[in-house]
C-alpha cells in the first residue's frame, strides 16, 4: 500500500480556522470531504517548504507554517498517510483563490466537527482540540 507524508495548514484568524472542501475524487471516502489545505511532501523537501509550495499552487496564497499542531497516522482502503498539521497565522492579505477546492469557511474549533471531514482530519481535529471532541460526545450521549 502506498504511504505518503502529507502536510496541512491549520490557518487561524482570530478564533476561527480555515476549512476547505475537496473536489470530487475517484475515492468516495475523500471525495468532496472537508480538509485543511496542503498536500504531499516530495522527496528531499521539508514539511515547511512543501506547505508553502502546496498552498501557493492550490490557493495562490503565501502562508508560512508555524508550530506543529498534531500528527495522525491513517490508513484509507487504498493508501495510507502520515498527516502533519501546522498552525499558521492567516496572512493579512486573505485574497486566496479556490484553484483546487470547491468551497471554504472559517469556523471556531467547537464548530468544526459539524462538517463532513476526511477520516484522517476528523481524527486530527479530535487530537488537536480534545475539549471540543469531548463536548460533542457529551451532547450526543
Ligand atoms: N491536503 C490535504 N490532504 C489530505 C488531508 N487529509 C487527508 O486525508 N488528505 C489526503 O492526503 C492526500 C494529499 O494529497 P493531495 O492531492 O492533497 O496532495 P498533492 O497535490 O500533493 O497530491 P497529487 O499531486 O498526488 O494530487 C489526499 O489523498 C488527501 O485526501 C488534509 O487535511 N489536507
Amino acid at each position: 500500500m502506498k504511504h505518503s507524508r502529507v502536510v496541512a495548514a491549520v490557518v487561524k484568524r482570530g478564533d476561527r480556522y480555515l476549512c476547505m472542501r475537496r473536489c470530487r475524487s475517484k475515492y468516495a471516502y475523500i471525495s468532496e470531504k472537508w480538509e485543511f489545505p496542503g498536500g504531499k511532501v516530495e522527496p528531499d523537501e521539508s514539511d515547511r517548504d512543501a506547505l508553502r509550495r502546496e498552498i501557493k499552487e492550490e490557493m495562490d496564497w503565501d502562508v508560512c507554517a508555524g508550530e506543529a499542531l498534531a500528527t495522525v497516522e491513517y490508513s484509507y482502503p487504498d493508501f495510507s498517510l502520515t498527516l502533519v498539521a501546522y498552525l499558521c497565522e492567516a496572512p493579512a492579505d486573505d485574497s486566496f483563490k479556490l484553484l483546487e477546492h470547491t468551497d471554504y469557511c472559517w469556523l471556531k474549533a467547537d464548530e468544526m466537527l459539524s462538517l463532513d471531514w476526511t477520516a484522517a482530519d476528523a481524527e486530527l481535529i479530535r487530537l488537536a482540540w480534545p475539549e471540543v471532541a469531548a463536548e460533542r460526545h457529551g451532547q450526543k450521549a
